[in-house]
């Protein structure tokens, strides 16, 4: 069974961070591990409280899994300070883990900061440049590039930005566009553009597809799918997910992250 291992935030309501992140990989019969970076009070309605975790603890979590069992695939999530950015950057080159998807988590849906602002410059010294992929959406691109988004020529010039940080791929979320019938992703690998489009599902349901969709792209990266196809069942993965969701809390409610698995299923019969 191949692997996949969550570097990430915990997030207690259950539809973002790593428990979005195990319960993809599960989906997409990968074995998944996780080493947490900071432990959230979360729900539907936002963030209550913070706690990160100590470098030497996330040090270790990772060294747990890099001495012993192995990964065919790391995704990052929330990293909240410079300090923890630096260990996790530290830890994945020792192991030359390839298959590293950064998504670059900065401020949770309701207005919460899940990174420091001073570890922007962290970000982009240390973690970006190993990448195989980043999954940044708008407000992240235009943190991270300094440039303001608004059009498709706008995402495309982010992108070509973002590959000159290093990295070898960039995928551009769409989520925040302000197209109201689709919801497109731009990726750019340093030589060809190529588009995920989408429609736009009208639903307040969407905590945690940021983390679930970089989830199911790295869990497919596990299996040895090529970036573009993995960012296509990713794409699907996410459609399924938001189209089922779920109905808990007084808030933004959870994707259903069993809906592609079980679209799949009825597809087969
Ligand atoms: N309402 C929606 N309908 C369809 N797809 C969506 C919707 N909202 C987000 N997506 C998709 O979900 C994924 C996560 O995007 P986004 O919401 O931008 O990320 P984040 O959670 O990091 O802000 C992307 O593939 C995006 O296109
Ligand atoms: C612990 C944690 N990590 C990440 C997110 C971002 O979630 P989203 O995928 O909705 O951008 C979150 N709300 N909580």
């Amino acid at each position: 069974m191949n692997k996949a291992l969550t570097i990430a935030g915990s997030d207690s309501g259950g539809g973002a961070g790593i428990q979005a992140d195990l319960k993809t990989f599960q989906e997409l019969e990968v074995f998944g591990m996780s080493a947490i970076t900071a432990v959230t009070a979360q729900n539907t309605l936002g963030v209550h409280g913070v706690y990160p975790m100590t470098p030497e603890a996330i040090i270790q979590q990772i060294q747990a899994i890099g001495e012993d069992i192995g990964t065919d695939a790391v995704k990052t999530g929330m990293l909240f300070s410079s300090d923890i950015i630096e260990a996790v950057s530290e830890q994945v080159r020792k192991y030359r883990w390839e298959n590293l998807v950064v998504d670059p988590v900065m401020i949770a849906k309701g207005g919460a900061s899940l990174l420091q602002q001073e570890a922007i410059f962290a970000m982009k010294t240390y973690l970006l440049p190993l990448a195989k992929v980043i999954t940044p959406n708008i407000p992240e691109a235009e943190v991270l590039t300094g440039l303001t988004i608004r059009s498709a020529e706008d995402k495309k010039e982010a992108a070509l930005r973002l590959v000159e940080l290093g990295v070898q791929t960039v995928v551009i979320k769409g989520g925040h566009d302000e197209d109201e019938s689709e919801s497109t992703d731009l990726l750019y690998d340093g030589r060809e553009f190529h588009t995920f489009t989408n429609k736009r599902i009208q639903t307040k349901n969407t905590h945690g597809t940021g983390c679930t969709f970089s989830a199911a792209l790295t869990a497919e990266l596990a299996k040895g799918a090529s970036v573009y196809d993995a960012v296509l069942t990713a794409k699907e993965f996410i459609q399924a997910a938001i189209e089922d969701g779920i109905e808990v809390g007084h808030g933004h409610g959870p994707t259903n992250h069993g809906a592609f698995r079980k679209k799949k299923e009825l597809g087969n019969r």
